[in-house]
């Protein structure tokens, strides 16, 4: 299977619209080239722009889900069409979408654990509560959302749910572009997956953007890392290479459920 991370560039000075249609016609350029195109975490808007969050919101069949839709149509592609700014009942939620290639939503995602401590997205957002995956007619993806790869229990509920590859869209600061390598290693390691790490580039709301999307497959290599800026990404994922790590180095199989849970608490 070939994937391409499209590491679009979020800067103030491109209207979100261009974007949109600049980011349609790059997955559209990916006709060809792949069976699976991923963009980024809020690449419309920019994962710190909160300020523009409640005026770049959309519902579900919104503009940027259209455009993505078509988008994975006329490329004949799966899409994980990064996140968009959900509005739906009177809250917002960071809301990942993966489109079949004759454009129908394949499942949507949102993101569980929201980042800012005490301001942006961790306040003006509400959080997703369902753990997502999605089959593939080779590979089944399990996606979480940047902040998200920091908390490992919830990749380990994907690999228990069938994944076999993590989709991680992110905007992650270049501040902890230390972090993001080294996790996005770890959630391969741990869980003898592919991880596909996708990032922004450029600079938005003051905050650079690390860059730097990577691939890693279920041994721990990376098949491919992206610089600072923008950039395309394109690797080929091989299904069996997950089921080969998983029978020659067995460890998921030694797990001890409930380790984690306090002495004092267990029954
Ligand atoms: N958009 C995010 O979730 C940012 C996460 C981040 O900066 C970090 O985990 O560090």
């Amino acid at each position: 299977m070939r994937a391409s991370l499209i590491q679009i560039a979020v800067d103030p000075d491109e209207p979100v619209d261009a974007r949109r249609a600049r980011a349609a016609r790059l997955v559209r350029e990916e006709s060809g080239h792949a069976d699976l195109v991923v963009l980024p975490e809020l690449w419309t808007v920019g994962a710190f722009a909160s300020d523009l969050f409640a005026a770049e919101s959309e519902p579900l069949n919104g503009p940027t889900h259209r455009a993505m839709a078509e988008a994975a149509r006329d490329a004949g592609v799966w899409l994980h069409a990064g996140s968009f700014v959900e509005a739906e009942g009177g809250a917002l939620y960071n809301t990942s979408l993966v489109l079949s290639p004759d454009g129908e939503l394949a499942a949507s995602y949102r993101k569980i654990h929201r980042f800012g401590f005490d301001k942006g997205e961790a306040v003006l957002m509400a959080a997703g509560e369902d753990l997502v995956t999605v089959d593939l007619p080779h590979l089944t993806l399990g996606v979480g959302t940047c902040y998200d790869l920091r908390f490992p229990e919830l990749f380990r509920g994907l690999v228990d749910a069938g994944a076999q590859a993590f989709v991680v869209p992110a905007g992650w600061p270049a501040l902890r572009r230390a972090h993001w390598t080294l996790l996005a290693k770890a959630r391969a390691v741990e869980n003898q997956a592919y991880v596909l790490a996708c990032g922004t580039a450029g600079t938005h709301a003051g905050v650079e953007q690390a860059g730097h999307s990577i691939v890693v497959d279920p041994w721990g290599e990376v098949l491919a890392e992206a610089g600072p800026d923008e950039e395309i990404l394109r690797v080929v994922l091989d299904p069996a290479k997950v089921t080969a790590t998983r029978e020659q180095f067995p460890a998921l199989k030694d797990r001890v459920l409930g380790v984690a849970t306090p002495r004092g608490r267990r029954g």
